[in-house]
């Protein structure tokens, strides 16, 4: 089921590796949007840069994206969650068997609305440049990209809080069942863990973004997305809005 784990292995884990992973992708998405400057053109209400579409130019080559990734199959995966839900095509090739871990209700759950506005209003202007190089189409990609990678992490929620709560099911029942929320977050967070990931992150941006020369003196002042921008992203946006999915399944899971 999960990036870089077999079918089989489902533990508390095997699913912190693939986040593990994930952190990867994240990392090395953000500094592929870092070559574009903001290219604001691209997210302006009123532009109407595309005729008979109205909205920003980056929400049509988003929706456009997703359609065609949804006729391709991409959202019968449970690691898959789009940003244009409604009105989405769907999938036109064969079923791939995707192992059923999570809860029914786990489907139901999408966040990406925070996640959008988290990463175009808080997060954008943290790390690229000002300016217009022309580039929307490319730049969109870029966003897509780094939005995809986001909201899989961040769904990723699902998978974690099913397996707490099969390890504990007998702590997880009674917050369940009073749906307490608050105490349910409690219960999940490993502050341990957290600090571990943040500092991880970081020391990954400083490793895959620094500029590598013929010799031996790497660039270590320049990185290409600042590493305290990575540490910042998971420690105010990335972790808490994993914990909110795990929360919001958990409060589902006896339904
Ligand atoms: C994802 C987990 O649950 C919580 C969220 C974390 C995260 O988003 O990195 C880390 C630790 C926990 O507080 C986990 O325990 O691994």
């Amino acid at each position: 089921m999960a990036e870089g784990s077999s079918g089989s292995e489902f533990t508390l884990d095997s699913i912190r590796k693939s986040l593990i992973r994930q952190e990867d992708t994240i990392v090395f998405c953000l500094m592929e949007r870092a070559r574009f400057p903001i290219n604001s053109a691209l997210y302006n209400q009123s532009l109407d840069l595309v005729p008979g579409f109205s909205g920003p130019l980056v929400d049509f080559i988003v929706q456009e994206t997703e359609a065609v990734q949804a006729k391709a199959g991409r959202y019968v995966n449970p690691e898959e969650n789009p940003f244009f839900p409604d009105n989405l095509p769907p999938s036109l090739v064969p079923n791939y068997n995707y192992s059923q871990v999570l809860h029914p209700g786990g489907a139901s759950i999408n966040i990406n609305k925070a996640i959008w506005d988290m990463y175009l209003n808080q997060l954008l202007p943290l790390f690229v440049v000002a300016g217009d190089d022309g580039n929307y189409a490319s730049t969109a990609a870029s966003d897509l990209s780094c939005l995809q990678a986001l909201s899989r992490r961040i769904h990723y929620g699902k998978f974690v809080a099913e397996i707490k709560f099969r390890d504990a099911p007998h702590d997880y029942e009674p917050l369940i069942r009073a749906k307490d929320a608050d105490e349910l977050m409690k219960l999940l967070t490993d502050k341990r863990v957290e600090e571990m990931v943040k500092k991880r992150v970081e020391k990954k941006a400083i490793v895959f973004g620094q500029d590598v020369s013929g010799s031996n003196n790497a660039d270590s002042k320049h990185y290409k997305v600042g590493p305290s921008v990575v540490a910042r992203l998971y420690d105010e946006w990335v972790i808490p809005l994993t914990k909110r999915v795990e929360v919001e399944y958990l409060i589902r899971r006896l339904n």
